[in-house]
């Protein structure tokens, strides 16, 4: 090898949607290129503009543009394609440049910038010499054709519009990371479609710098939460070091595993290119525990797995799992087994513990409880039915409701751990809407008492009840292990022979990990945090969070700084969508827009700076007669849909729609009714979501909100959004008049399934109802 290459990621994810045969000679000239640059055949010059930018042949019409990164270490001189096009693309224009704030190496292309606005600009892409053909060559000014993805016609702006960025200045561009090139016209913009076309092919800090401000945040809102962290710093005369820029720039490198990179595709891309803001909190190390909150779609879980592939090489070598990984959804845990497994190597992966909470309670509780001692699990309703059994006996003046007792049982007395009648009566009862005097706690206690002991003696428990007893007996566990430290440290180290509690259990007591990851935190208790803290030696890196508390939809509200988890000066937020447009993203935010949500902690959190640079089509809300209607017109949309997502793709392919739509409702009953009518009644089969995942091979699947969480589909419909199912008025309303603060909770749950669900759609999504439209819908 005689020059190392490397691959832009712009360019990467141009030449995923190549026509396989340019793929197939790309991996020729990579071969060529990298054994001899200065091969013939190749015929690599500069272009004409900037110099900084050589273009090379491929094939007779496809060219690669190459920009020269200095001398690797070991001498070998490094190339970085930039970009793979067609000949009538290659243009004087083109640029190549190290960005002032990223220090990353950036390439420009005004051809994205569309002819509207480079007109205002008076500026006119000129073929580059080496590229005109011969009938060109005669007419030497004529505009060069732009690539495709810029090729869209934008209506010309009247030209006394107003410039969209008005607010700004072109130092203000300059200072935020806008790439120099594209500062002046930046500012010539009038219209959304022409800030779009140009955020769609300008460099990453400038399409996220950009969209921010055309989304109306203010310069100094941009500063601080796109530029800032996207900041590094940079030694004078950084910008001629392409060599040292190249080693900031995500790139992937050019060896001979190319061809299996480009045939994973976009499903790749997460694995290999962590945003800036993404990097920093995966790379940090931390006194202690750490949490990252972030909007549908930022890349939270993708930062989980990151962070627990570099705990994990980190670790000494061993045959331990010393890393958990865990989270709330049952059906994610396999995702995320899956994900890691393609992200690190078997010998890594056996090293850490992918496991979903209730299972790792499960686990504790097994191992804690004697052969038939175990206790099986109970659902809520059938135990709100052991409790309204013992109401019946022990309360004949009906003082007290079931839900109301079933909800101070798990809100207070299970969510702190509260194990004496003394602790409940100081208990503090934040959220809950009846106040209790202290004969009425001293009569819910025993009530509650009588209840346990009932599902004690049924030998059930509910699984708030089992995380509970798990973290007991892993506090126990922590006690243990702190108290015999501390004597060590007491006798100066040393063994501890001659102390009483040296029976091999005690002694070999270790904390089970060191790094402990979670995801969907938000849906976590206030128990399975305690079992979690326990579970690990307070010290650095110990717990990594990840959750965003406007998907909460579970009655859970835990401050961790209450369960031993300090997270102050600890938190990072991410704001860029990957997943979805920002079409669906405005209106899915305007579901949660008025509510306060808390940061796990004492704080509050908003989205405010949630956006993303995917465009598509606006939601559509669909008012419809009656379900008959409702299903008709969703059947009609899920056609439309699948034809849209078979039509073959430009080298032929045809895309298996199983998997690519799903449909989204209020409870289990609606869903096998809309599963029955689309197969029944219009031809569509489809697959229910379960706890274990999609059940049935059908195309299209169905499944309840709660079913959804952290899932994504590229086209989603959510049926029945009608007022009285969300919220479910039937079961909530009672509590409008006997404990607001319940009924408000209850609200902001249902609020939060429908934002969870509505961004669970990547570019397409579908909102409709019969009767009166859901209160929570962004039409009122
Ligand atoms: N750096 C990245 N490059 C490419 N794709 C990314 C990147 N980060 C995230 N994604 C993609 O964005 C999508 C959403 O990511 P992820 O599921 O991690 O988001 P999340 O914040 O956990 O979402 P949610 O809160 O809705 O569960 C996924 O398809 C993921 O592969």
């Amino acid at each position: 090898m005689t020059a190392r290459l490397s691959l832009y990621q712009k360019a990467e994810n141009e030449l995923y949607k190549m026509d396989s045969s340019v793929k197939t000679k790309f991996y020729d000239f990579c071969h060529l290129f990298r054994n001899d640059p200065g091969h013939p055949k190749l015929d690599l010059k500069p272009l004409k503009g900037d110099r900084r930018i050589y273009h090379a042949k491929i094939d007779p019409s496809y060219r690669a543009l190459l920009a020269p990164a200095g001398v690797g270490p070991d001498g070998v001189e490094q190339w970085l394609v930039v970009a793979v096009r067609h000949r009538k693309h290659v243009y004087e224009e083109l640029s190549v440049a190290i960005n002032r704030v990223t220090g990353e190496i950036e390439f420009v292309d005004l051809g994205v910038v569309g002819q509207s606005v480079l007109k205002r600009a008076g500026i006119q892409l000129t073929p580059d010499p080496a590229e005109r053909v011969p009938l060109e060559a005669a007419a030497v000014r004529e505009p060069v054709a732009v690539p495709e993805f810029a090729a869209v016609s934008t209506p010309d702006a009247e030209p006394s519009a107003v410039p969209l960025l008005a607010a700004c200045t072109a130092d203000d561009l300059r200072r935020l990371g806008v790439a120099e090139a594209l500062v002046e016209v930046s500012l010539l913009v009038t219209s959304d479609d022409e800030l779009d076309q140009l955020v769609a092919g300008a460099p990453r800090l400038t399409a996220e710098v950009l969209t921010g401000l055309g989304a109306g945040m203010s310069v100094e809102e941009v500063e601080n939460e796109i530029t800032r962290p996207a900041a590094t710093v940079l030694e004078p005369g950084f910008e001629d070091d392409m060599g040292a820029a190249l080693i900031r720039t995500a790139v992937t490198t050019v060896d001979d595993d190319l061809r299996n990179v480009l045939a994973e595709g976009d499903f790749r891309a997460w694995k290999v290119y962590l945003h800036p803001t993404q990097r920093k909190i995966v790379e940090r190390n931390y006194s202690g525990a750490a949490r990252v909150s972030g909007g549908p779609g930022t890349g939270k879980t993708i930062v989980a797995l990151h962070r627990t592939a570099r705990l994990a090489a980190q670790l000494q070598p061993g045959r331990d799992k010393p890393i958990l990984l865990t989270t709330y959804t049952k059906n994610l845990t396999a995702d995320l087994r899956s994900r890691l497994s393609s992200l690190i190597t078997p010998d890594l992966l056996a090293r850490v513990d992918i496991k979903h909470i209730d299972i790792l309670a499960q686990g504790v509780l097994n191992e804690n409880s004697a052969a038939g001692a175990q206790r099986s699990l109970i659902g809520d309703a059938q135990a709100k039915e052991v409790l309204g059994e013992i109401l019946f006996e022990h309360d004949p003046q009906r003082r007290w409701d079931t839900e109301f007792l079933f909800d101070e049982w798990e809100q207070v007395i299970l969510g702190q751990s509260l194990a004496t009648r003394q602790d409940y009566f100081k208990a503090r009862r934040p959220g809950m809407g009846r106040a209790l005097t202290r004969p009425e706690r001293g009569s819910v206690w025993q009530l509650l008492e009588q209840f346990t002991l009932r599902l004690n003696s049924m030998k059930r428990e509910t699984w708030a009840q089992s995380a509970e007893r798990a973290a007991r007996y892993e506090m126990e566990r922590a006690r243990k292990i702190r108290e015999r430290a501390d004597r060590k440290a007491e006798i100066g180290g040393g063994d501890l022979k001659h102390l009483d509690d040296n029976s091999s259990a005690i002694r070999y007591l270790r904390h089970r990990y060191q790094h402990i990851v979670v995801d969907e935190a938000q849906d976590l208790s206030a128990a399975h945090w305690k079992m979690l803290r326990a579970m690990a030696a307070p010290g650095p890196n110990d717990l990594f969070i990840a959750g965003d508390t406007h998907q909460r939809i579970y009655d859970r509200q835990v401050t961790l700084s209450t369960v031993g988890i300090n997270i102050r000066g600890k938190a990072s937020k991410l704001t860029l969508s990957y997943r979805t447009t920002q079409e669906i993203l405005d209106q899915a935010a305007k579901v949660v827009g008025d509510s306060t949500y808390d940061d796990l902690d004492d704080g509050t959190e908003n989205l405010s700076g949630y956006h993303s640079l995917l465009r598509g089509p606006a939601p559509e809300f669909v008012a419809c007669m009656d379900w008959d209607d409702e299903i008709t017109r969703l059947a009609a949309r899920l056609k439309l849909w699948r034809e849209e997502i078979t039509r073959p793709g430009e080298d032929g392919t045809v895309r298996d729609p199983s998997g690519a739509m799903a449909v989204c409702v209020a409870d289990g009953d609606m869903a096998g009714r809309v599963a029955a009518d689309l197969s029944l009644k219009h031809g569509i089969t489809t697959a229910t979501l379960t706890k274990d995942g999609p059940q049935g091979g059908g195309e299209v699947h169905i499944g309840t909100m709660h079913r959804f969480k952290g899932l994504e589909y590229q086209k989603l419909a959510i049926v029945g959004a009608s007022d009285g199912i969300l919220p479910r008025t039937a079961l909530i309303e009672k509590f409008a008049h006997t404990d607001s603060k319940r009924y408000e909770r209850e609200l902001k749950q249902s609020r939060n399934l429908l934002f969870v669900a509505a961004t669970r759609a990547r570019d397409a999504l579908l909102i409709s109802w019969h009767g009166a439209p859901s209160p929570f819908l962004p039409i009122h």
